[in-house]
């Protein structure tokens, strides 16, 4: 990478930023040049915690796995202290993070590249970490460097900026892989997961880092830092400056997250949720804006391996690659991210183990239990539009027969044909449905002892189908009367067409020697 950045010398200061002299460095989307400068006595210092913040308090000195999944159950995000991380290393953060974002913004556009990046307008950015183009643009108020952590590397180079960022990001990057091992551990061990599943569902290989700063706005109460969104991730740890902005959902509320002192903010994401068949909760959060000063924060994320499979009992089994390319065809498509409901089993879903999911069909009014349909395990699954051409393929040599020589004496026993066709491998057919062709094939049987044969076939199949439908005790005795008949009657049967082979033997015969004589 290593480039040259030249730097105007008013925006070399990030106070200078707080002053609104820099305008140049925020996208021109942002820009407010008539806007009055901000006010400038703010009090730069945080707070320290007070009883009154309602958020649980997690120390990572003493992690106690209860009191852990307490807090995930119940909020989804904690106040993380005693973190370990020395307070002149996140000083040292901010002020880097300061000192990029006042750098004119076409610099920084070209400063990160693909896998690394420079993004405004939205945080929904593809792997290679361009913005996700949105169907219904809603522009978010943020401008951010995307920062896979593998790839800190590439900035190693002449520019002075982007290389003590790198080394700052380097060590605070293994600050976060070692926090996140904790607390995952801590939280698997709550969950009783399995721990050789813990390598695939929290890869550290693949943490990134989102430097954020969300510009000032005079019509802050118009305009969202960043959507109400969940974070795709097994878990985020956010390190907010002074200002203040992020709130999470909880119980129909927004909760103010204030910046206090020395804390993290630890927040799970959807695969955490997944893994925990839903005991713990990806949790719903927001940034506003300041009407009069920029926020910056910077957040981890880390996630689980790409291919590596999550199972759990609520969900399908799927894998993060195909989550990520789901969301990101969402929102591509509508603008928003579904997430999970798009992999989420129905109540109705039944596991049959080995990882197999049935989704068992609800009975309705007109479907009864059969259902429109009824989902194979392993066979593909048979669409109307398959029924439909297999029906009209069996009907086809009926078809091409009344067509060539159309007899109307025969046309009982087409519809006879055509309604079998259509019970064998019509769309949803009721056994009931037997009696279509029953009752046209009953009335050709009287003169034709060829259909009666096929009648009388036909109806016995069409009797035991029938015979589930009869489920009550009391009507046990008409199944045992109807077995018990079909049964008897088919010898009779069997004489009777010897009977009539032989009669037409005999006529065949009579009309043999009456010819020859
Ligand atoms: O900037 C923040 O405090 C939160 C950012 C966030 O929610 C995200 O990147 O998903
Ligand atoms: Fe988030």
């Amino acid at each position: 990478m290593g480039k040259a950045i030249s730097m105007d010398s008013t925006l070399s200061s990030p106070k200078s930023q707080k002053m609104g002299w820099a305008q140049s460095s925020y996208p021109p989307h942002f820009r407010q040049p008539n806007y009055p400068n901000p006010r400038v006595d703010q009090d730069d210092s945080l707070q320290p915690i007070t009883d009154s913040d309602p958020l649980p308090l997690i120390d990572l000195q003493q992690l106690i796995p209860e009191k852990l999944g307490e807090a995930c159950r119940d909020w989804g995000l904690f106040r993380l202290v005693n973190h370990g991380i020395p307070l002149t290393l996140l000083n040292q953060l901010q002020d880097q993070a300061n000192k990029l974002f006042s750098l004119p913004f076409e610099s920084k556009q070209a400063l990160f590249t693909n896998p690394m990046s420079y993004f405004w307008g939205t945080p929904a950015l593809t792997p290679s970490g361009t913005a996700v183009a949105e169907s219904a643009q809603s522009i978010n108020w943020v401008e951010g460097f995307n920062v896979p952590l593998t790839q800190l590397p590439q900035l190693q180079g002449e520019d002075p900026i982007s290389d003590s960022f790198r080394c700052v990001l380097e060590e605070y990057g293994r600050h976060m892989s070692r926090l996140a091992r904790s607390v995952f551990a801590a939280l698997a061990m709550n969950l009783g997961l399995d721990p050789t599943l813990s390598e695939s569902y929290l890869s550290e290989s693949t943490g990134i880092i989102r430097v954020y700063r969300y510009p000032y706005c005079s019509e802050a109460s118009r305009t969202c830092g960043m959507e109400a969104h969940t974070d795709s991730s097994v878990l985020a740890v956010l390190n907010q400056d002074n200002v203040g902005g992020l709130q999470v959902f909880k119980d129909d509320e927004w909760f103010d997250i204030k910046p206090v002192a020395d804390t993290l903010i630890v927040n799970l994401g959807d695969m955490m949720q997944a893994m925990s068949n839903d005991e713990l909760k990806s949790v719903k959060h927001r940034v506003k804006v300041n009407r009069f000063e920029e926020r910056v924060s910077i957040c981890y994320f880390v996630f689980p391996m790409e291919d590596g499979v999550i199972r759990s009992s609520k969900y399908k089994p799927f894998t993060y690659k195909e989550f990520r390319a789901q969301v990101q065809e969402d929102i591509k498509a509508s603008g928003f991210k579904v997430g999970l409901e798009r992999f989420k089993l129905s109540n109705s879903s039944i596991s049959i183990g080995w990882g197999i999911h049935i989704q068992a069909p609800a009975a309705s009014f007109t479907g009864g239990l059969v259902g429109n349909s009824s989902p194979f395990v392993v066979l593909p699954q048979v669409t109307p539009l398959i029924t439909f051409m297999m029906v009209l393929l069996a009907m086809f040599p009926c078809l091409v027969k009344a067509w060539r020589e159309p007899r109307p004496g025969m046309i009982t026993r087409w519809v006879a044909y055509a309604y079998t066709c259509g019970f064998f491998f019509g769309w949803h057919v009721h056994e009931k449905a037997s009696l279509h062709f029953l009752i046209p094939l009953a009335i050709v049987a009287v003169h034709n002892l060829e259909d009666a044969r096929h009648y009388f076939l036909l109806s016995i199949v069409s009797c035991y189908s029938l015979l589930h439908l009869l489920f009550e005790a009391k009507e046990y005795p008409i199944k045992v009367l109807l077995v018990t008949w079909l049964g008897f009657s088919a010898p009779f049967s069997k004489i009777a067409s010897v009977q009539a082979a032989e009669k037409r033997e005999n006529a065949v015969l009579h009309l043999i020697l009456f010819n020859s004589v």
